[in-house]
């Protein structure tokens, strides 16, 4: 794993001496949007319009940032309107890559767009001097030849709306009337849970660890309070919110448990999350984006300092098809 400076490749891990063990997360660089009409979205930048056949998107199966963003690209029927490309789950001294072929790996499409065998290959292609980290979910404008965005939280806000005219697809994930709701639960998930899990697994110290670690499971408890009166997290509809938290419970036992020592309990431990885990999972065209090989072999195989070995752990035994219980 490395990241860009000036568009050179540096291949090094993430700097958590700085931060009092503390892993930090850079916010992402690139944040234009797609509009319908290709106007100005939030970020001010206009002339991305939505076009079918315009824009690519990459991802890692393992990733659970990109996962959301495989996830609205299936609930909004993009499917034929925006290509895919996957990389390997092994993330290297090159970052990500394509390095596996589609013949090894039949769950990969490799990147016919660009015809890149690196993931940093095509940050430069968007900006030669590009300087911070390689990450993926990446949206690619191939008209333009730059990148959109590689923000995932930004990412599904356009598969929410932007297509809904291509598509005729108006299932809507983000609905005015609970954007304050959705935005307060977002945070909290986010910080504590998405991203709270990768503080505790990349701590460098004891107390970071531990600190991150109660954070997690304080907020867990308060989503499993939340479910014993709501089917989903802001009332009965399935929102934004849902699917976010869903990509990090769905690779938790798995992964965060044992890799990312996040162990005070099991997902399985909690009755209405798992239910609520097992429902989202069963939402039709969700299953088929959970890769859990790769989630598995990436994580355990990619951080050496964590695994040195690389060795991926056989179990746990986890059925999302069992009942879910709520009609
Ligand atoms: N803010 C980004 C975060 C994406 C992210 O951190 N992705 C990870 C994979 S799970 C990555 O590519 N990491 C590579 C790195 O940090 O070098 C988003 O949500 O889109």
């Amino acid at each position: 794993m490395g990241l860009l400076v000036d568009g050179k490749w540096h291949d090094q891990w993430y700097d958590t001496q700085s931060t009092g063990g503390q892993f930090k997360r850079d916010a992402a660089q690139f944040s234009s949007h797609v509009t319908a009409d290709g106007g100005a979205g939030p970020s001010g930048v206009n002339g991305f319009k939505a076009e079918a056949g315009r824009y690519h998107l990459y991802v890692s199966l393992a990733c659970p940032w990109a996962h959301r963003t495989l996830i609205f690209r299936q609930l909004k029927a993009l499917e034929t309107i925006i290509g895919v490309s996957t990389v390997d789950y092994l993330m290297g001294e090159d970052g990500w890559t394509f390095n596996a072929s589609e013949a090894q790996d039949q769950d990969l499409v490799a990147d016919h767009v660009n015809q890149h065998q690196l993931m940093h290959q095509l940050y430069t292609q968007a900006d030669k001097n590009y300087s911070g980290r390689v990450t993926v979910p990446v949206l690619w404008d191939k008209e333009k030849q730059t990148i959109v965005s590689n923000e995932s939280a930004d990412i599904i806000r356009m598969f929410n709306s932007a297509f809904n005219h291509l598509t005729g697809n108006t299932a809507d994930y983000y609905p005015v009337a609970l954007h304050s709701e959705i935005d307060r639960i977002n945070k909290r998930v986010y910080s504590d849970i998405n991203n709270g899990v990768y503080q505790a697994g990349f701590a460098t110290k004891q107390t970071a660890y531990a600190e991150n670690v109660e954070v997690l499971f304080k907020t867990l408890d308060w989503v499993e309070d939340i479910l014993s009166t709501n089917r989903y997290l802001v009332g009965d509809q399935i929102t934004e919110a849902d699917w976010r938290l869903f990509t990090s419970l769905v690779r938790f036992d798995a992964v965060y448990v044992g890799h990312f020592k996040c162990n005070l309990k099991r997902i399985v431990d909690y009755p209405n999350i798992s239910a609520y885990l097992r429902e989202l999972y069963q939402v039709e065209g969700v299953a088929a984006t959970v890769n859990m090989r790769h989630i598995k072999n990436h994580y355990y195989m990619s951080h050496g300092n964590i695994n040195p070995t690389g060795i991926v752990p056989t179990g746990p035994v986890l059925d999302f098809d069992q009942p879910h219980g709520k009609g």
